[in-house]
């Protein structure tokens, strides 16, 4: 259960803090009494703006508090002067339903309350306890009911409410938001529902299942886990996002939980936030570096190649959230996956080289590099003037990319070159979210070769077109829907290649799009896969940022059964359900919706 410290945060425009605020072990909003100004540089609390609006909102909660305590006092007297306990409060349920206890947390809230009027709404007015309230349109000012009641209290309560509006109309302006924090903090005691979808056979459509990691898990399992890691990569609110008011409603928790707030309206207009919880093997905050993520994605890939395994390290997400961020850094003092990776091959190749003695290996490697992209289903070359490229199954049902170029590197700097000559042919366009868009999947591969050209061990580096939906593109003409159309459809493939793995169908289907049929190898033989999962902070990107999180999460639960051999390229009967359409648009509640 959620306090509504977020909502009166969110109200305040401080949200982006909410992190420190949980990480400072305030969870409650009466906490925010025993903040002193002296704890605003610890909360990260800097802005000017930010710290009045902080300072304005802790002011009202100790009011409310005194006020609270008064009341008490007076209550007690009143009591014993009447020689009668005090009157119990008490929700009154029966305006509600005549089910109440249907009428709890979570997607109860979603439901509408025939029973309510406009004017009635139940409310608790001793703290800790959970309330149900009910906002309209056309009722601004609500009216609480309260069982046991007397109309005096009433009255009182409502003198209560009013001195909040005279406060604020003395100073109004900028302590607007705070009144209705503290409004709304009166009416809506109730911690916000927490999302927490229940695991069910079968495809879940898009449910959130996430679960913290089982440490009894099988020793098949633990093979699997070693085989695909999921991580997820949270990136800062952009100068940009923050000018605009973007709110972060993400929040990262123990390097393993990622949390997303989403604001949510039902249908009779009740505001509330829906708290959405994921676990991964890592989950890197926005204070996370490239080094960081490097570390505990694909630093043990490398170490995997050089044993003669295959590796794919893939990032994931919605234009924008950091991807190619990931992969290809912002600037040479600030590298990314690809020039780290680059960096411990060669200080690993010149280790072997000092070595004294024989090899015991499959004596001196070279490192050769190849780098193309899948755009609009078709292969291009980037090392080769975007030549075009045909993926084929060899005899061994193994796919060949004909005609690939593969260039020989000597150091980090000549590959790093060669990185940068192919990144400039990528396709770019202008989606709605990012003007540097990434319209194609990217592949690059690094392959450790012995002296007989063998290949020894490979690392695949897939830098993921953005996984925003066709209707984001701005100026949607018909290419970009088709380059949005295409993307959907690969990634969609992808999830059904994983899917079939992790329901041990006997059929993966690889061939549903370019991008699984280069990537078939990912999933079989010796190879190990990590995904990093970028999302994005922003309120405005709350969607896709589930979505994302969504899917990482089901590849996550490949791990969690222990299926870590597949056939593949069987001649079995496809046996999974046909997907929704439009399955990667999911609502909160778990079920595909329509997209409009
Ligand atoms: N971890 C981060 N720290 C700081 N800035 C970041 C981070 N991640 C992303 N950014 C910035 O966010 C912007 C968008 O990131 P990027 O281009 O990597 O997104 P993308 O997911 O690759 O998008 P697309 O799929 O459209 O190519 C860039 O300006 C980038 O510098």
């Amino acid at each position: 259960m959620t306090s509504c410290l977020y909502e009166c945060l969110y109200e305040a425009g401080l949200q982006r803090y909410y992190p420190q605020f949980t990480a400072m072990g305030l969870s409650q909003l009466a906490h925010l009494s025993q903040l002193t100004m002296g704890d605003y540089p610890r909360l990260g609390v800097q802005d000017m703006g930010d710290r009045t609006r902080l300072f304005h909102l802790v002011q009202l909660v100790k009011g409310f508090e005194e006020e609270e305590d008064e009341r008490y006092v007076e209550e007690e007297r009143a009591a014993v002067l009447s020689r009668r306990p005090p009157p119990r409060r008490q929700l009154d349920f029966s305006v509600l339903s005549p089910e109440p206890e249907k009428r709890r947390l979570g997607r109860d809230c979603m439901t509408p309350c025939k029973a309510q009027t406009d004017r009635e709404t139940p409310f608790r007015s001793v703290p800790g306890e959970r309330v149900a309230c009910r906002r309209s349109a056309h009722t601004p000012t609500v009216t609480p009911k309260l069982s046991g009641h007397t109309d005096k209290e009433a009255a009182r309560h409502s003198r209560r409410m009013d001195k909040v509006t005279q406060h604020s109309d003395r100073e109004r302006g900028e302590r607007r938001w705070a009144e209705l924090s503290y409004r709304k903090s009166l009416l809506k005691q109730e911690a916000a529902p927490m999302h927490q979808g229940q695991r069910s056979p079968g495809y879940n459509y898009g449910l959130p299942m996430s679960s913290p990691a089982s440490s009894t898990r099988s020793s098949a399992g633990r093979a699997a886990a070693e085989r695909i890691r999921v991580c997820v990569r949270k990136r800062p609110l952009s100068r940009a996002e923050e000018k605009r008011g973007e709110a972060d409603v993400v929040a990262v928790r123990n390097g393993e939980s990622v949390r997303v707030h989403e604001q949510k309206e039902a249908v009779d207009l009740t505001q509330y936030v829906l708290q959405h919880e994921f676990y991964f093997d890592e989950v890197f905050s926005e204070a996370c570096t490239n080094e960081d993520v490097y570390e505990k994605t694909a630093y043990p890939l490398i170490q995997h190649i050089f044993n003669g395994g295959k590796a794919t390290c893939f990032a994931y997400g919605q234009t924008g959230a950091g991807k190619t961020h990931t992969m290809l850094g912002s600037s040479p003092r600030r590298p990314g996956l690809y020039a780290l990776a680059a960096r411990d091959i060669f200080a690993r190749l010149a280790q072997a080289e000092q070595r004294p003695g024989p090899s015991p290996g499959p004596g001196p490697l070279s490192v050769r590099v190849s780098f193309f992209e899948i755009y609009c289903g078709q292969l291009y070359d980037l090392l080769d003037h975007r030549k075009r490229l045909f993926a084929r199954e060899d005899g061994q049902r193994m796919v060949q990319i004909a005609g690939l170029r593969e260039v020989g590197v000597e150091s980090v700097a000549s590959l790093l070159e060669v990185i940068s000559r192919g990144s400039r042919e990528r396709s770019r366009g202008a989606s709605g979210v990012n003007c540097d868009s990434s319209r194609s999947h990217a592949l690059l591969q690094i392959h450790l070769r012995a002296c007989t050209h063998r290949l020894v061990g490979r690392i695949s580096f897939v830098d993921l077109a953005g996984s925003e939906r066709a209707c984001d593109t701005r100026d949607p003409d018909r290419q970009s829907r088709m380059e949005g159309a295409e993307i959907n459809q690969s990634l969609l493939a992808l999830k059904e290649c994983i899917r079939a793995l992790d329901q041990e169908l006997s059929h993966t289907p690889f061939r549903q799009s370019k991008l699984t049929q280069v990537l078939k190898d990912s999933f079989i033989g010796n190879s190990k896969t990590c995904m990093i999962a970028n999302i994005s902070p922003s309120h405005l990107a709350t969607e896709h940022t589930l979505n994302t999180l969504r899917y990482a999460d089901r590849v996550k639960e490949l791990k969690k059964g222990g299926k870590s051999s597949h056939s593949h390229g069987g001649r079995g009967v496809k046996r999974w359900p046909p997907h929704p359409p439009n399955a990667t648009n999911t609502s909160a509640g778990g079920r595909a919706r329509p997209r409009r």
